[in-house]
């Protein structure tokens, strides 16, 4: 399988980008990092693309809400021609601040406020992929994804998580610990058809194994966040 074109979005702030690229490179991508900027000069990088990845960090550092400003770029350069990107079934994913993106674009469902307990929260997390959700990325990983989390403003709002439920639309929840107040668990969610998954831990920084804090005692191994972009790559391959 030659390499899949991929397309890793960042903005001023965002620091995961090259995290990101590692890990869709590791699954089998050709990732390209590019300011959301550089893309609305140029949206044709979107069709050369087969997957988009947004990356995580402080896209202009938190101003009015995590993710709001990176959004507002995403939407009035290139808004239209990614809704056609998704509406091609390709796989894109939002981690952490690009899952803020992605719900601010309303490309995903519901919301992210601050933490409950309103500090920053920074720590490795289990999550519990659902065998019943339809989104591309989870598709049958069966073993818990162990990854940290850095955020300060991760707890997902939804009005309706039952009726997100019954669509098959919560891919990830949070084993035992909750860590910022979030309506069911919910650590990931992806669009009705399944191909845009947004999330707010990082498994882009577990894709090898000496990056879990056990590892030197074996831990983590079976746990990689790897699978989960294995998944994107493969799907975004068959496009
Ligand atoms: N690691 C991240 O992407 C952090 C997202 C955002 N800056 C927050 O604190 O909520």
């Amino acid at each position: 399988m030659s390499a899949v074109p991929a397309l890793v979005v960042a903005g001023p702030g965002t620091n995961r980008d090259r995290d990101l690229s590692l890990a869709l490179e590791l699954a089998g991508a050709d990732p390209t990092i590019v300011l959301a900027s550089e893309l609305a000069e140029n949206p044709d990088l979107l069709d050369e693309a087969r997957l988009v990845a947004v990356a995580g960090g402080f896209s202009y550092g938190d101003a009015l809400g995590a993710g709001r400003m990176l959004a507002l770029d995403l939407n009035v350069g290139v808004g239209d021609r990614l809704r056609e990107f998704v509406a091609t079934g390709r796989p894109v994913i939002g981690i952490c601040n690009g899952f803020q993106v992605l719900t601010r674009t309303k490309l995903l469902p519901g919301a992210l406020g601050h933490n409950a307990h309103g500090r920053f929260e920074c720590r490795w997390v289990v999550l519990d992929p659902k065998p019943s959700s339809r989104c591309l990325w989870t598709k049958g990983i069966e073993q818990p994804i162990h990854c940290p989390i850095a955020h300060g403003e991760g707890r997902y709002v939804h009005p309706d998580p039952e009726a997100l439920a019954e669509a098959g639309q919560i891919a990830l929840t949070y084993r035992s610990t909750n860590p910022n107040g979030s309506v069911a668990d919910i650590a990931g969610v992806c669009n009705a058809d399944g191909n845009v998954l947004g999330l707010m831990p990082h498994p882009e920084n577990f894709v090898v194994g000496r990056q879990h804090p056990h590892f030197s005692n074996g831990g983590g191994l079976d746990h990689l966040g790897l699978q989960l972009f294995r998944n994107g790559v493969a799907a975004a391959a068959e496009m």
